[in-house]
């Protein structure tokens, strides 16, 4: 019995089953074969075997609903596809034999990969493709042979990422939302509590951890929960008791501070500013929030132009402790993404601006306007957000998007606080499959 490509596809499954497939199978021209089932061969040209047909279960026994077919027909190279859990993906055996997981192809103990299979001979072939309940293995023509797990291919294969979807505020719309927080506990103990953290921080750029003991410690512990802590000049963990210079820095002092970001020196400035107030007994000292990346839209909706020289001038910024140490960078104000032209980073401390050496006589007036613009829209009532710090409450500030700063204050006010390094958290984030 001869059959035609498209015949073997149409086939009921049930006549597959009785027949005596196996017999037919020398005269077919290709080695296509498509359909659903518990198990199924696809062999190149020597036998094909469907064995273990339960057709009736193949939907309602397994995780992953699967059909495999190898196409040799497509531009590229030879593809397996498959349909995982009612997504078709179609995988070139290229992807698959440079992601081999076997002894020889992949060192489990390091995580890292061992060979360069991917400069094997484009025209890699398998001789054996097996979809049998959660696994793909492949036999390959050199007579190597893979297998993978059909979770980790629905995982890794042509999974660019989510996006997550930032929700920019100016103070009446935060005022209106829920206060982004998560119990101590819940940051502490659960994935869940983790994740929410984070993705408090990846839409609203910052979160509140609620509940954390009222000491340096509980607020080292509530940040390494997240990711090590950067090392500054400020040391890892900072201690600000009003009274005490501990930096020349108005940070140090009592009076109030207009909103900023941190660390505007750094070529990488800290990813994540942490905030615990351990103690006030005094009027004022309260908390200043302001979404960068809002301002920002704002500016680049009123004045394109504004927009565009803040994001092409190299603005130096500078940190100065005589004697002890000059911290000195360029940078631009803002940044955005090179393809998709969307606000990467907001780079804003009017205190820490250098002399300003980067920008010729005949196009200073057009960066101070467009500074200036910029500074207006930040120093609007309406861009700012107002909450007290109080003990035992963490804040956690994506130091990148959202600027902070502080009315000024009476009495004792003791403020512990640290930063954290941005690649770090975001892997974090990454590794928890937010982003
Ligand atoms: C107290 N703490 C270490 C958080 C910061 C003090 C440094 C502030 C500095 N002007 C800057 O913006 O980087
Ligand atoms: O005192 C505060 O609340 C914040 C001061 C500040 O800007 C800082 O520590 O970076
Ligand atoms: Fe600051």
């Amino acid at each position: 019995m001869a059959l035609s490509r498209t015949q073997l596809q149409r086939l009921p499954l049930s006549l597959l089953r009785f027949s005596k497939f196996d017999q037919c199978h020398p005269s077919l021209s290709s080695r296509l074969l498509s359909f659903s089932a518990k198990q199924v061969h696809v062999r190149n040209g020597r036998s094909l075997v469907p064995c273990n047909n339960r057709f009736s279960r193949v939907a309602t026994t397994r995780a992953f609903t699967t059909r495999v077919h190898v196409d040799s027909t497509q531009p590229g190279g030879d593809r397996v596809n498959l349909l995982l859990n009612g997504r078709s993906v179609q995988m070139p055996l290229m992807w698959l034999r440079d992601h081999c997981r076997c002894e020889e192809c992949y060192n489990a103990a390091t995580a890292q990969k061992n060979v360069d299979n991917y400069t094997l001979n484009h025209k890699l072939q398998a001789v054996e493709v097996h979809v049998a309940d959660d696994s793909l293995t492949v036999e390959w023509q050199d007579g190597h042979y893979s297998a993978y797990s059909l979770k980790w291919i629905q995982k890794n294969f042509h999974c660019p990422g989510t996006q997550v979807e930032r929700f920019l505020w100016d103070g009446p719309r935060m005022t209106a939302e829920p206060l982004p927080a998560v119990a101590f506990e819940q940051h502490m103990n659960s994935e869940e509590g983790l994740k929410q953290t984070l993705m408090n921080i990846l839409q609203y750029g910052f979160c509140v951890v609620q509940g954390a003991p009222v000491t340096p410690k509980g607020t080292e512990t509530v940040a390494n929960r997240i990711c090590f802590l950067a090392e500054t000049v400020y040391k890892r963990l900072s201690i600000m008791t009003s009274g005490v210079l501990a930096h020349s820095d108005t940070a140090y002092t009592n009076l109030p501070l207009g909103a900023h970001t941190d660390t505007t020196y750094y070529s990488l400035p800290a990813g994540i500013q942490v905030f615990h107030c351990l103690h006030h007994d005094g009027e004022g000292g309260e908390t200043l929030l302001v979404d960068g990346f809002n301002v920002a839209e704002k500016l680049r909706k009123s004045n394109p132009s504004y927009f565009d020289t803040l994001v092409r001038t190299e603005v130096p910024h500078e940190c100065i402790e005589k004697s002890n140490y000059h911290l000195y960078c360029l940078g631009t104000v803002l940044s955005i993404d090179r393809l998709s032209g969307e606000l990467t980073h907001i780079r804003f401390n009017p205190y820490d601006r250098a002399p300003l050496r980067t920008v010729a006589a005949d196009d200073i007036p057009q960066f101070y306007a467009s500074y200036g613009a910029l500074t207006q829209i930040i120093r609007s009532k309406d861009s700012e957000f107002w909450m007290k710090l109080v003990p035992g409450n963490v804040l956690l500030v994506d130091n990148w998007r959202v600027m902070h700063g502080r009315s000024g204050f009476m009495g004792q006010r003791v403020i512990c606080g640290c930063y954290l390094p941005r690649d770090d958290w975001l892997s974090k984030a990454r590794v928890l499959g937010l982003l």
